[in-house]
């Protein structure tokens, strides 16, 4: 094993509606993991806070504007968890329920609302399927 390893930050939202629904996107088939869904989000360049480096994604992606302020972090996947492999990926997701702006598929991609069971029936990126699991529990907790 490599003895200090470096990591890849990445930051995904999980976007919540009025009912509750989250938004997901579907990746572009040339993409690693492509045509599997996942939350929205990128990599964090270098230095950069994880909270503007969402607010830059989404906007990038969805053509929304959310503000950093409203965020709430809720947890994190790393590869390790779900998938062997060496680029060291660490997903973080943040929450939020209010945004500005009409949503779009800024890259051409596909997006929609789903319940989360509804989420948990789409082919998922292995570590947004991770996030899911934990989502439906928090949410289950919280009596959502
Ligand atoms: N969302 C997600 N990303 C993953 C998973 N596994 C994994 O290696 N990744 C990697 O995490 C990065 C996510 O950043 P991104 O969404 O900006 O990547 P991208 O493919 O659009 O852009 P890129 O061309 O710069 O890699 C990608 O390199 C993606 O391949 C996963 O399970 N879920």
């Amino acid at each position: 094993m490599e003895e200090n390893p470096t990591w890849i930050p990445v930051v995904a939202l999980a976007l919540r509606d009025a009912s509750a629904r989250v938004l997901l996107q579907q990746r572009l088939p040339h993409k690693h993991h492509g045509g599997l869904w996942e939350f929205p989000g990128g990599k964090v360049e270098s230095a950069e806070n994880p909270r503007f480096a969402l607010v830059r994604e989404i906007a990038e992606e969805l053509g929304i504007r959310i503000e950093t302020t409203k965020l709430s972090p809720l947890f994190l996947a790393d590869e390790a968890g779900v998938e062997a492999g060496p680029a060291g990926v660490v997903l973080l997701l943040y929450t939020c329920r209010e945004w500005r702006g009409a949503i779009a598929g800024r890259d051409g991609q596909q997006w929609g609302w789903f319940t989360l069971d509804e989420a948990a029936g789409l082919p998922l990126a292995p570590m947004d399927g991770d996030l899911l699991s934990r989502l439906k529990i928090l949410d289950a907790v919280a009596g959502q």
